[in-house]
């Protein structure tokens, strides 16, 4: 027999939660709580919403659109697209941010490398070959997200990262021994605010580390 969600009674349950049973409402409030407890926005501000068409930053346009209206936090949302110019793989992700444009209503704005930068990403390969090519990727990616925002007058920037993500790179950073990297970090997991990193000023980065719902 199929098993409803306890809370709505009307969807079919898709997971077990230790001390909620709807999973929607118990991570739309987790994510609202940590929007209000850490102050991430303040009303009027201008969010680019990084969207790289995967299933974090679309969960997150859905959020934030979502909160948006629900709590009434008053900000300008829009979505900020980079296309690094990898023939096969961004040209399909980016189909999705044009549909979810669509879907949330809020604005999109798409910048390639190849404006920014005079170089795709197949062109850097082409280079310098697909050792290390991730790491320019990466690096020309924040810096990206940073140069779009500024354009787009944005007051802040929020991303898809999670505690997986978080997870990943503290793991790298152990196996690398870099240590400067590791301190940084913590800052990041403790605090959800990036200070002083190539993210700039205007990076804020919602994370999953919300305290836990009361019983
Ligand atoms: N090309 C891009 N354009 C805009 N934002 C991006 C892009 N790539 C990554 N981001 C932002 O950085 C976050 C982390 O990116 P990462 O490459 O680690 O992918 P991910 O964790 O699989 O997330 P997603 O499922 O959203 O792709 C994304 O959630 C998104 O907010």
């Amino acid at each position: 027999m199929v098993k409803l969600c306890s809370t709505c009674n009307k969807e079919r349950a898709a997971l077990r939660r230790p001390k909620t049973s709807c999973f929607y409402q118990a991570l739309e409030d987790e994510v609202h709580r940590t929007i209000v407890s850490s102050r991430l926005f303040t009303r009027g501000e201008r969010v680019a919403v990084a969207a790289s068409g995967g299933k974090d930053s679309t969960v997150l346009a859905h959020m934030l659109t979502l909160l948006n209206a629900r709590h009434d936090y008053g900000l300008d949302l829009f979505l900020l697209s980079i296309d690094e110019g990898i023939s096969g793989y961004r040209d399909d992700s980016l189909e999705t941010v044009k549909r979810n444009e669509a879907t949330y209503g809020i604005p999109l704005k798409v910048l390639s490398y190849e404006e920014l930068y005079g170089w795709s990403m197949d062109a850097i390969v082409r280079q310098i070959g697909t050792k290390n090519n991730c790491t320019f990727c990466g690096v020309f990616r924040r810096q990206a997200l940073d140069r779009g925002a500024a354009l787009m007058k944005a007051d802040k920037i929020a991303t898809g990262h999670n505690a997986d993500d978080v997870a990943e790179t503290v793991l790298l950073n152990i196996l690398r021994g870099d240590v400067p990297r590791l301190a940084a970090q913590r800052l990041t997991h403790e605090t959800a605010w990036v200070e002083g990193s190539p993210w700039q000023s205007t990076h804020t980065l919602i994370c999953s580390h919300a305290p836990p719902l009361p019983t």
